[in-house]
């Protein structure tokens, strides 16, 4: 694994004009998604129930490598992954860590225990307490490669993505994607995971500056829809009753897709890729929210990063393909986001919903990624 760089290599807006500008011209399709890999314990009743790859970094880059359109047949999606770990981090070989590797730190790998009640969660309460046992270092602005990107994902889960790091993905990118998760999480002592109010924070003068920023209905309070909406477009998802859009002068409900709960880790992170994979398709915000809901509830059918089955992708594929009459170039630009639902959302949701059939409610258990049956039945 490449070891990680010195937060010394700070870059001045002047250098990243230069960089920008040298490089216009080129196709640049590729996203950049940044956020470390963690361990997750999972604990229920005092006891430990699994222990899993984790870290929003793994689930996004299962989803875009499931989702993303491709140019060719062949290969891997184009993005890459911005993530740090400790020489302790035990999944090194599993598909998402693999393919692109982590950097390396002297502290150890960020480690959280999600503790779940015994008594089943209400469709709105939250379900399970985390506790950030471990945090490995932050992401610095240097740690990002020197090149442009069509989009970026900020998805840090334990206030890894420093306000500095996010401006520079903001210059980076054409457009930047951010899960709320990784600006408003605030640590106590004991490392339970609370929350600040966005407006308090150094990242809120940069959401003029975001095209898209996802919460949960559990963070929604603290970043403060009817502010932040004025800024960029904010989607706030409700777990098993889908999500909403929120933009300048208008907002939508995008229904759900049915799932059997057995672990809802995930979720969140996979309905963003599923998200951004719709945006690359070309399709509305609104459009794109239906893929979100899909991955997401594909997500939490799972314990830990979900495997998706052949037949299903291949149908997404062919649904995507078919749906979508004209798909603009794959490419996330700020000035051309549509957000209205569009004529083809509902046979949209029809054709998904078909296509999550062929997605068995249950994977078998995979001991390699700790993958132990249910967590959290609800
Ligand atoms: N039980 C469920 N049934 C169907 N879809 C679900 C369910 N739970 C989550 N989803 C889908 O996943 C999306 C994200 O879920 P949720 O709102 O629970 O995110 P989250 O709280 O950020 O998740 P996590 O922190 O566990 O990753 C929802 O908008 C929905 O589309
Ligand atoms: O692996 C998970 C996942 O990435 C979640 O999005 C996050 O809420 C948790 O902190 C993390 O342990």
């Amino acid at each position: 694994m490449p070891l990680a760089a010195e937060p010394d290599d700070t870059h001045e807006e002047g250098e990243d004009q230069q960089l920008l500008l040298a490089k216009k011209g080129e196709p640049t399709l590729e996203g950049l998604v940044v956020g470390s890999y963690c361990h997750d314990v999972l604990i229920r009743g005092g006891r430990v129930v699994g222990e899993t790859l984790g870290g929003a970094a793994a689930f996004v880059s299962n989803v875009l490598d499931a989702a993303s359109p491709r140019e060719a047949e062949q290969g891997e999606a184009p993005f890459v992954v911005v993530s740090k770990v400790g020489r302790d981090f035990a999944y090194a070989s599993a598909p998402a860590p693999a393919r692109r590797p982590p950097l390396l730190c002297a502290s150890p790998t960020t480690s959280f225990h999600a503790q779940f009640s015994d008594a089943a969660a209400s469709a709105h309460a939250p379900d399970r307490e985390l506790r950030r046992v471990h945090a490995c270092d932050p992401i610095y602005p240097a740690d990002l490669p020197d090149r442009r990107f069509a989009y970026g994902l900020a998805v840090g889960v334990a206030g890894e993505v420093l306000p500095e790091t996010l401006e520079r993905m903001i210059r980076l990118c054409r457009a930047v994607l951010v899960d709320a998760q990784a600006l408003i999480r605030a640590f106590d002592g004991d490392g339970a995971v609370g929350h600040v109010a966005l407006e308090d924070t150094p990242y809120a003068r940069l959401l003029p500056r975001v095209a898209f920023l996802k919460a949960s209905s559990e963070e929604a309070p603290y970043v403060g829809v009817e502010t932040a909406r004025r800024r960029c477009c904010v989607i706030v998802t409700d777990g098993r009753d889908g999500c909403r859009l929120y933009w300048d002068g208008g907002e939508a409900r995008v229904a759900p897709f049915p799932a059997v709960q057995v672990d809802p880790t995930g979720a969140g992170d996979s309905f963003l890729a599923g998200f951004a994979a719709g945006l690359l398709w070309g399709l509305s915000a609104t459009d794109a929210a239906l893929l979100g809901n899909f991955f997401g509830a594909a997500a939490v059918s799972q314990v830990g990063v979900p495997t998706f089955h052949p037949k299903m992708l291949q149908a997404v594929k062919e649904i995507l393909e078919e749906k979508i009459a004209k798909r603009s170039s794959p490419c996330i630009n700020g000035t051309t986001f549509t957000f209205d639902r569009s004529s083809v959302h509902d046979e949209l949701h029809a054709a998904l919903q078909e296509a999550a059939r062929l997605m068995p409610e249950q994977q078998q258990a995979d001991p390699t990624n700790g993958n132990c049956g249910d967590i959290c039945s609800v």
